[in-house]
């Protein structure tokens, strides 16, 4: 398998009407499968406006119209595809679900979010997304032939462990679907994807939906790819678009190579479990 190759990373426009956001999705995912992407991924809540008071409303079981038109976009485009996520309905419980799919259009994963965001500063922005959803329990890591890639959701991308828990399991990608706001993302979304490359010293993206100024929650945008040395790669504004990233995984190993932290850390005095 190849070790260079091609991600597409759809910064979606995320709207109230769940089949519009599903015929648009299944659209984009065609142009970029064109445009040579072997792995695509969506943004957080791709069918659903962001927001407790919507994931009700907009909940789904998996299987389900969400998760059965990206099987079928999967299938049809022969790619591996990343589902961004969904607001997913399990026993009574919400969860934010993100599933993937190999090209056969076979679900080869499903990741609940893990930590929710509930945060609260003062004058600036509050969140409670535990008042609708439950947290996921498991960690989610998928092979694509070219390399393995780790997954996780938005604010879990805060919590560095995960990212270094994937990056011992083998995984040259990280994908995070996310939806930051107008208060963390310019402080936060990029400073936080270059610090998970550069701490594992492989690739990361994370994948917005576009900017709805009349949303209730204002997602930041800036869908971006980072490398190994801490670079952007790939970068959107706050506008629809797809951000392709071209990914090397020999690039990656001569960054290690370089700058040896995989060999170099002292077990012997401290230690992730
Ligand atoms: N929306 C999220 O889950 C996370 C976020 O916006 C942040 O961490 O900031």
């Amino acid at each position: 398998m190849a070790s260079a190759f091609r991600i597409a990373l759809i910064q979606l426009a995320v709207t109230a009407n769940k089949v519009e956001n599903l015929t648009r999705a299944s659209k984009l995912i065609s142009e970029a499968a064109k445009s040579g992407a072997k792995i695509i991924s969506l943004p957080e809540c791709f069918n659903s406006p962001y927001g407790t008071k919507y994931f009700p409303e907009y909940a789904e079981k998996i299987p389900g119209q969400s998760t059965e038109s990206l099987s079928k976009a999967a299938k049809d485009n022969e790619v591996f595809l990343v589902g961004g996520s969904i607001p997913e309905e399990d026993n009574g419980k919400l969860y934010n679900t993100c599933t993937v799919y190999n090209p056969k259009g076979e679900m080869i994963a499903k990741h609940r979010k893990i930590h929710l965001f509930d945060i609260d500063i003062p004058g600036k922005f509050k969140f409670k997304e535990s008042d609708a959803l439950s947290p996921g329990n498991t960690l989610t890591v998928f092979d694509t032939g070219f390399c393995k890639v780790g997954i996780a959701i938005c604010y879990d991308i805060r919590f560095a462990e995960i990212a270094q828990l994937y990056c011992k399991q083998g995984c040259g990608l990280l994908l995070y679907p996310g939806a930051f706001n107008m208060t963390t993302g310019p402080a936060h979304w990029e400073i936080l994807q270059k610090a998970r490359a550069l701490d594992n010293q492989l690739y990361v993206a994370a994948i917005s939906p576009a900017r709805d100024e009349t949303a209730s929650y204002i997602a930041w945008g800036h869908t971006s790819a980072v490398n190994p040395w801490g670079e952007v790669i790939a970068k959107a504004n706050h506008e629809e678009k797809i951000v392709y990233a071209d990914i090397d995984l020999a690039y990656m190993n001569e960054v290690r190579q370089q700058i040896p932290l995989q060999h170099q850390r002292r077990h012997d005095l401290y230690q992730v479990l």
